[in-house]
């Protein structure tokens, strides 16, 4: 249905090619998976099947990509449409109505349709993709997995015999991403729909597909097999895979129901270190001097020393920050931030329903939920972008809404949902400079933070450029050139590779153990094992769980991540902390 023959693209002005040598097909009725790292032309690949490459993109296309046997070079994305229904990474970019409704009903009318076939697809995906609350809304006022499903709907309608999706599920909570994918996998059961599909979260994914094909490294050709074959060569994989790698499992396991029976020996090997500790004892390391009720209250004495114990460094990379000097410990506040019995309406949706909450200096917390239950409401109200409707919020001392924001971000940082929505320079070296200025930190303060996040990112280069990892660092060096004690992140791992993800976790920690708290707004429930040390957990705006780590995650099917799983009754968290109880 899909055909690649000796595919190369070159976009203009780069001196090679992105992709080559690219060669496969996607039988008919059958999902494909597309992996690989970061920038290395994934969406390339994508976009030469819906044709936006290279009609809209420029460069040139060399070799065949042909789709339901038209020639995707001949034909523009337009002449495409009855086939191909593409979701791209960015679902704002894809809207053309304001409403629920009026989206999903959009590419039917296009297509010309009868109106009583609209209506009863429209009716069907309100139902499948759990919008149905949501059908009157305008499209502005909706939460970033809101907004993903109804972009994902609205192809869905039309019912193309090709879908080509990009990260389909970065925005999704992780029940409904199980859900989409299962609709998605209905189609190509049930209807013989073909799915060529790119996704990062390999753990959410790579048991759906029948095949993947690899891109290992820029430039290279493309590896194709199954799913169990590619995963035990590929660079990017799971923890499920990772684990049975490290166990020497064959054949490796994709999901956690067969790594389950085959962990037996695995948990024998893992009992003396498992034995006897309780939950917390082997999660992210512990606040010095908390209690258990501390972390769930988040309330601390004052004056008590709050500092998370520094892990050894993972990378051989110099410190993300100079370490404060020990010897005169500064007397630290009890909390950086708290909200008490906040609620904030926003237009008729009570986004926040009598929350109370403190954080305190050195702790991570992951705030998790399904998507609307009020996270980045809550991000958004620690710094002043939304009022509360009735109680109160403090940051620093002070009420973020009323303070100016050349003050806040002395005090609170938000790296948005959208990195890109903080960009605003038309190069990296001139959002550096303002961020330094902005912040009043001496030059190259900015630009310094950046290259130890990420390198290689050169100066002149347009942040519309850059891809989402850069654009992630980018931000957060901006954000973090005025040192804010409090730090937010609203889905920081959206469009982020595993090695990408390792070196935030890497520069995260080190900025908990300097002493600042953190605050992410997440889905990613591996992330949360590897670095939070408090998860909560909100539901329709109201908080349900607050605790340690270990505590949440392990009692919620929704929320544990693989390694939990595939160990329980024992209680580990991640991939390298079994790693290191193994020696
Ligand atoms: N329109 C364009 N013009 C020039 N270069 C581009 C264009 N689109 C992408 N690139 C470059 O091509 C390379 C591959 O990008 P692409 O978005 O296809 O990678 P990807 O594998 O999808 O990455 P990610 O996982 O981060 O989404 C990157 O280096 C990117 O900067
Ligand atoms: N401008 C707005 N007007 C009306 N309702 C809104 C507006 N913005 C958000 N909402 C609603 O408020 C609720 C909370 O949204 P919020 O964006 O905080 O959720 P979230 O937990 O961050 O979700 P996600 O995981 O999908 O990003 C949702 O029901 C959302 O539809």
């Amino acid at each position: 249905m899909i055909r690649f023959e000796k595919v190369s693209v070159t976009y203009d002005g780069a001196p090679e090619p992105t992709v080559r040598d690219v060669d496969f097909e996607v039988p008919e009725g059958e999902l494909v998976l597309l992996v690989g790292p970061s920038g290395v032309g994934k969406s390339t690949v994508l976009g030469a099947v819906s044709g936006l490459v290279p009609h809209f993109t420029g460069g040139t296309l060399g070799g065949r990509v042909t789709v339901a046997g038209r020639d995707t070079r001949v034909h523009k994305p337009r002449e495409l449409a009855d086939v191909v229904g593409t979701v791209g990474q960015d679902p704002l970019a894809h809207f053309v109505t304001d409403t629920v409704e009026d989206e999903l009903a959009y590419g039917m009318e296009s297509l010309g349709l009868a109106p009583e076939v609209m209506r009863r697809r429209v009716e069907e995906t309100l139902d499948l993709l759990g919008l149905a609350g949501l059908r009157d809304r305008p499209i502005a006022t909706l939460s970033g997995g809101q907004r993903q499903r109804v972009a994902i709907g609205s192809v869905l309608t039309p019912h193309p015999r090709v879908l080509v999706l990009d990260e389909p599920t970065s925005a999704l909570d992780p029940a409904a991403a199980e859900e989409v994918l299962a609709v998605l996998q209905r189609l190509v059961h049930d209807l013989g729909t073909t799915v060529l599909m790119a996704e990062h979260r390999l753990e959410r994914v790579v048991h759906y597909a029948d095949r993947v094909v690899l891109l290992p490294s820029p430039g290279a050709p493309p590896v194709t097999g199954t799913p169990s074959d590619v995963m035990s060569v590929s660079p990017v994989h799971p923890p499920v895979v990772a684990l049975g790698r490290l166990a020497g499992w064959n054949p490796l396991p994709l999901t956690v129901r067969d790594a389950r029976r085959r962990a037996g020996d695995l948990r024998e090997r893992l009992a003396p270190a498992a034995g006897g500790r309780a939950a917390g004892a082997r999660g992210v390391p512990p606040l010095v001097g908390r209690s258990r009720e501390q972390g769930r209250t988040g309330a601390a004495a004052p004056g008590e020393r709050l500092r998370a114990t520094p892990l050894p460094a993972t990378g051989g990379t110099g410190r993300l920050f100079k370490r404060r000097a020990k010897s005169a410990p500064e007397p630290r506040p009890a909390h950086i931030a708290g909200a008490h019995d906040l609620t904030v309406r926003r237009a008729h949706v009570t986004a926040l329903h009598h929350i109370t909450l403190t954080v305190s200096p050195g702790e991570t917390i992951a705030l998790m939920g399904r998507n609307g239950a009020g996270k980045s409401t809550l991000l958004n109200t620690f710094v002043g972008l939304l009022e509360p409707t009735t109680g109160t919020v403090t940051v620093g001392g002070r009420t973020p809404h009323r303070t100016r924001p050349r003050d806040l971000i002395r005090h609170v940082g938000l790296v948005p949902q959208e990195p890109r929505d903080l960009l605003y320079a038309d190069t990296v070296a001139t959002e550096c400079a303002a961020a330094d200025q902005d912040a009043g930190a001496p030059p190259g303060t900015c630009r310094t933070l950046l290259d130890r996040l990420l390198a290689g990112i050169a100066d002149g280069t347009h942040p519309r450029d850059l891809s989402e990892g850069q654009c992630l660092a980018l931000a957060l060096a901006v954000v973090l050139t005025a040192r804010p004690p409090l730090l937010l992140l609203d889905e920081p791992t959206r469009g982020l590779d595993y090695a990408a993800k390792a070196r935030l976790v890497t520069a995260l920690r080190e900025l908990a153990a300097d002493g600042h708290a953190i605050v992410l707004a997440t889905h990613d429930v591996e992330l949360a094992a590897e670095i939070a040390h408090r998860v909560v957990l909100l539901a329709e705006g109201e908080v349900i769980a607050d605790g340690p780590t270990a505590e949440i995650v392990v009692s919620s099917p929704s929320f544990a991540p693989q390694v939990t799983k595939i160990l329980a009754p024992q209680q580990w968290l991640t991939v390298s902390q079994v790693q290191e109880a193994l020696g």
